[in-house]
């Protein structure tokens, strides 16, 4: 067992009456990226919001390196497991601002995790309402890199950018899992992912 194995042990997800996950186990590795698949509808999302307890199950449970995520602090295992939305989420205000409201910080870091995004550090005083959307989601990733997270979840991270930027996210999402980040990317395009999974999920066949 290594210390960032993210384990969905036998969850069931109930909202409003309607079944939504019917006893799911999955287990995401380290080092890798494990493309979540599935029709639309299936859970894909439901399933992802359960690993940072942006949602709790309703029986089974999610493990982090061993320990079930309901006993651990919400904001360090927020700040361990990192979460990108299918839509750039910015704050008003500059890039500068917006890293900081992930973690303070130095300029010479935050010019490292732009780096890490295919961004510069002429970027930090430009304004977020002047960024074009693929700009927008790669300073939304830097901003969850400043945290240092151990992993990533992430919810169609390029559904709104055009190809050229989706593959800029997709090659900073490789090199992370090359460095050791886990990382587990929702997707509905199987061209994306045969690009960039290690492992592949299927949302609703393993039920
Ligand atoms: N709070 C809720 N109350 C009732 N139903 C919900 C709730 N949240 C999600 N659902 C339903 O659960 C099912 C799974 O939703 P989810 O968003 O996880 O699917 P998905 O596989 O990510 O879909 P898509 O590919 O379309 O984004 C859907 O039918 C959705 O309408």
């Amino acid at each position: 067992m290594d210390g960032r194995d993210v384990v969905v042990d036998q969850v069931v997800v109930h909202r409003n009456g309607r079944l939504i996950l019917d006893g799911v186990s999955a287990a995401f590795r380290p080092g890798a990226i494990t493309a979540v698949c599935g029709p639309s509808g299936s859970g894909k999302t439901s399933l992802l919001r359960l690993i940072n307890r942006l949602d709790v199950p309703t029986s089974g449970a999610v493990r982090y390196g061993g320990v079930d995520v309901a006993g651990l602090d919400v904001r360090e295992l927020r700040r361990r497991v990192g979460m990108i939305f299918q839509r750039p989420t910015p704050f008003p205000g500059t890039v500068r601002a917006n890293l900081r409201q992930g973690a303070e910080r130095s300029d010479t870091d935050y010019a490292r995790v732009l780096e890490q995004v295919a961004l510069t550090a002429s970027m930090l005083d430009r304004d977020t309402a002047d960024l074009s959307g693929g700009e927008l989601q790669r300073v939304c990733l830097a901003r969850t890199l400043t945290t240092e997270p151990e992993a990533l979840l992430m919810d169609e991270p390029t559904s709104s950018l055009d190809p050229d930027a989706a593959r800029v996210v997709e090659d900073a999402a490789r090199a992370l899992a090359g460095a050791g980040m886990t990382i587990v990317w929702v997707t509905h395009d199987l061209q994306q992912r045969d690009r960039i999974a290690d492992d592949v999920f299927a949302v609703g066949d393993a039920q």
